[in-house]
């Protein structure tokens, strides 16, 4: 580590070059940094033969997504309320590290890691509490020279013991770039411009689901009559009563979420806990997982209420409701009344009016899983006449990785379990 010191001040000058610099491999230790070909288009390349456990190089972890099967569940593992390892609370065995499967990852060793669709994997992401905000890229197999390196899902156990291991050979080493390497976690890199893509990439629902109907086709939209039963309907809106309120809507310049005169109509926020049934039904219906599902409203619009054209996503990377990074793809929401006058659901684009009727659900798709906004979805709650009632909720692409928005911070809504 003789040359670390002078790099050091060669890094901090040079905060743009962040990519360029940790790619450096003098930076760290030959044994475990100089074995990836990271100018490799096609993925890092390993450029020796790698022996199981040994260390392919460092990553930054809030870089890392953390997720259970296909869900990448992004964490920011540098907040120090959620640091370390708060995943682990979680109670799920099969907890596993993997990239999100169709991002190009724009880490420091700004390259692509390919996801390991098949699961054929030879390394994995390791956390490392005493080197955060780095993680170690650990060969959990032997690695053939001019081999790839591909993600491996690992169960939680295998996880720790390998941070154990790996933490406790490199803490001294790495320990001493900490405050530097902070430094260039939190700095802004941009990323580059999004190139306009065409909105072919969308979340795909359950179209197997009793009763489908699609109503209109690109952008897609769905309904299906009878989702949720009168009484499942007449017991949601009497749980809302309970805790019905204003209509907030996010800021998007301050972040906040706000009283907004574009949505004048009261809703309550329905803890999920509280529904489990519906739960169920919206994700077989969306085929996601609950973790996926945003918090559940139902919408009160009374004479003369109305949401006023909007689209449901939101643009750039979003914090939104406890989700990092991440995007609305998909839409769900079912009527729970059935109203003979105004309050239809107004597709503006696209000239589709839904006219509300108790239990039909409806679906559509406002950003792709690029997360690009497709605004032909843009439409409004109509000026109500007669009294609506509506169920509503997002999919979003990623798990919840911000726990201060936890359900379990939600008031309950009184004893019924629908
Ligand atoms: O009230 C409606 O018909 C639509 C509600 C809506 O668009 C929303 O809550 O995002
Ligand atoms: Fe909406």
């Amino acid at each position: 580590f003789a040359t670390v010191a002078s790099q050091k001040q060669a890094i901090l000058q040079n905060l743009n070059g962040i990519v360029t610099q940790l790619q450096n491999p003098s930076l760290y230790s030959t044994e475990w940094a100089n074995r990836i070909d990271i100018n490799n288009d096609n993925g890092p390349i390993v450029s020796c033969d790698v022996k199981a456990g040994d260390v392919l190089t460092l990553y930054p972890i809030d870089r890392v997504e953390f997720g259970i099967h296909e869900c990448g569940r992004c964490v920011d593992l540098l907040h120090p309320e959620r640091f370390p390892y708060p995943h682990l609370r979680n109670e799920k065995q099969d907890l596993c590290i993997l990239s999100d499967n169709d991002s190009i990852r724009q880490g420091w060793l700004g390259n692509k890691i390919p996801m390991d669709r098949e699961n054929k994997g030879n390394c994995a992401f390791v956390p490392l509490p005493s080197i955060a905000p780095l993680c170690a890229i650990v060969a959990t197999r032997d690695i053939a020279q001019g081999e790839s390196i591909q993600e491996t899902k690992i169960g939680r156990k295998k996880t720790l013991e390998l941070a154990m291991t790996v933490g406790k050979l490199y803490a001294n080493e790495i320990g001493d770039l900490l405050p530097y390497l902070n430094e260039m976690a939190y700095a802004n890199i941009p990323l580059p411009k999004k190139s306009v893509k065409l909105l072919d990439n969308f979340h795909k629902i359950n179209k197997s689901y009793p009763e489908l109907r699609q109503i209109h086709s690109n952008p897609d939209i769905y309904t299906i009559p009878n989702f949720l039963s009168d009484e499942e309907c007449d017991r949601l809106i009497e749980k809302s009563r309970q805790g019905i309120q204003p209509c907030l809507v996010k800021n998007e310049q301050t972040g906040e979420v706000e009283l907004d005169p574009s949505r004048t109509s009261t809703n309550a926020n329905i803890p999920k806990r509280e529904v489990p049934s519906i739960i169920e039904k919206i994700t077989d219906l969306a085929n996601c997982d609950a973790e996926q599902v945003e918090i559940l409203q139902v919408l009160n619009y009374q004479k003369g209420q109305e949401f006023k054209p909007h689209t449901d996503g939101f643009e750039r990377a979003t914090s939104a409701c406890g989700f990092l990074d991440s995007g609305r793809i998909a839409t769900v929401f079912t009527y729970l009344n059935d109203v003979d006058n105004g309050g239809k659901t107004i597709f503006t684009k696209l000239g589709l009016d839904i006219k509300p009727e108790k239990g039909m659900c409806v679906v559509h798709f406002p950003m792709n899983l690029d997360m690009l906004e497709d605004e032909r979805t843009e439409h409004q709650g109509g000026v109500a006449i007669d009294e609506k009632w509506i169920l509503t909720t997002w999919i979003w692409k990623h798990f919840k990785g911000d726990f201060r928005y936890d359900e379990e911070f939600l008031p309950s809504l009184g004893d019924d379990l629908i």
